[in-house]
């Protein structure tokens, strides 16, 4: 049978990896390696995020004594990982199928230079039939620039890799219309472009997770308008992936229904990019509008109002409109002096191309 996909990114959560009392679920594990060595040998590419390294970690080792949250972090993620990726790698190896550690951290992606080289180390893994297995580098992402979650870091690679879909397993059957825990509520099968969920989403995370669903929707929707399904469902019911691919009528998830619209590897890298933001440019109402209609339209000079911070030329930026609401990013011809002087005049180049834009 045919399958919908040729593509895909898994990105499978904490709580999918682990047990109430926080040791990992090796039977779960094998269920999911097994339905993804299925895919793989009908000819699916997949690429792997897993989570469950500092869980994995916790459940391990005892720490001699009370530690704050970073040497936690450290300490279990440390060992935790390496029980994780020997896990994948032995029952991977029952399928013959070989995997591939890819530790990574949000500075990777912060230049053009090295999101190109992540990237190019996962096309030769796909090319030569190996199944990168993604995680944060937990042991040394511990500052200001650390992904708000794995949901992060999953569509940041599903866009980089061109996936077709991103599936999200989570502990839950997907994103319900309310309380998951109050009986009147369901999972809401179809998000349309441009649905806003915010009425729904609860702050409660599960036990072992990070971002929780708000950030799980936040992704979803971003990657869903660069073309990319996004799918989030249960990791924890039964060949839940391939009847996802299979049986996608009747498989309960939710589906982030992709935009029709191409777009650029550039635009896809700018619009995660957002956290390397070095600085500001604010628009004035005629440029506000403009850019928040369909037009393919570039940031000129003569729309500007004010520059904040300070950037080099080819630095991410963020486009503020003029009522102060952040409205996308993007990559800059100029430095912030030369931007600067540049400011209100006409006739002049942009400062943001359309090539280089991003709008939320
Ligand atoms: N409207 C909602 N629908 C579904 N889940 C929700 C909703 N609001 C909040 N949640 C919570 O989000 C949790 C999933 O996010 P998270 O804890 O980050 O999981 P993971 O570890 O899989 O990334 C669910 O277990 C649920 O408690
Ligand atoms: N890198 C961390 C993942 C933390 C995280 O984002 O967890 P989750 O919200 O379950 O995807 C780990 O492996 O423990």
């Amino acid at each position: 049978m045919a399958y919908q996909f040729a593509k895909i990114a898994v990105k499978i959560g904490s709580n999918v990896l682990t047990r109430k009392d926080g040791t990992l679920d090796i039977t779960r594990m094998s269920a999911l390696v097994d339905q993804v060595a299925e895919l793989h040998k009908a000819g699916i590419e997949v690429i792997l995020i897993s989570s469950g390294a500092v869980a994995s970690g916790r459940s391990e080792i005892r720490a001699s004594k009370k530690l704050d949250s970073v040497d936690q972090r450290q300490l279990f993620s440390a060992v935790g990982q390496a029980k994780l990726i020997n896990r994948y790698y032995e029952l991977f190896r029952e399928h013959k199928i070989h995997v591939g550690q890819v530790l990574t951290t949000k500075e990777n992606f912060g230049t053009r230079r090295h999101y190109l080289n992540q990237k190019n180390c996962m096309m030769v893994m796909l090319q030569n039939g190996v199944i990168p297995i993604v995680n944060e580098n937990d042991t040394i992402s511990v500052t200001e620039l650390m992904f708000t979650d794995n949901d992060e870091l999953s569509g940041l690679i599903a866009s980089m890799m061109d996936a077709q879909a991103l599936i999200i397993l989570s502990n839950i059957d997907g994103i319900y219309n309310g309380s998951p825990s109050d009986p009147e509520t369901f999972v809401i099968s179809e998000v349309e472009h441009g649905k806003d969920l915010s009425d729904y989403i609860q702050t409660e995370k599960s036990g072992f997770g990070r971002g929780g669903m708000i950030t799980k929707t936040n992704i979803a929707r971003k990657v869903a308008d660069e073309g990319i399904t996004v799918i989030i469902a249960n990791g924890k019911r039964d060949n839940i992936l391939v009847d996802l691919l299979k049986k996608p009528e009747t498989t309960v998830c939710t589906r982030f229904i992709p935009s029709t619209q191409e777009v650029s590897s550039v635009k896809k890298w700018i619009a995660h990019s957002e956290g390397f933001a070095k600085g500001e440019l604010h628009i004035n109402e005629q440029a506000s509008h403009v850019l928040n209609s369909d037009q393919a339209v570039s940031i000129l000079p003569v729309g500007i109002t004010e520059i904040v911070g300070e950037f080099e030329k080819d630095d991410i930026v963020r486009i503020i409109d003029c009522h102060g609401k952040q409205i996308g990013v993007g990559k800059t011809s100029f430095d912030s002096e030369e931007a600067r002087e540049m400011i209100g005049k006409h006739g002049l180049k942009p400062i943001v191309h359309y090539d280089y834009l991003y709008i939320e």
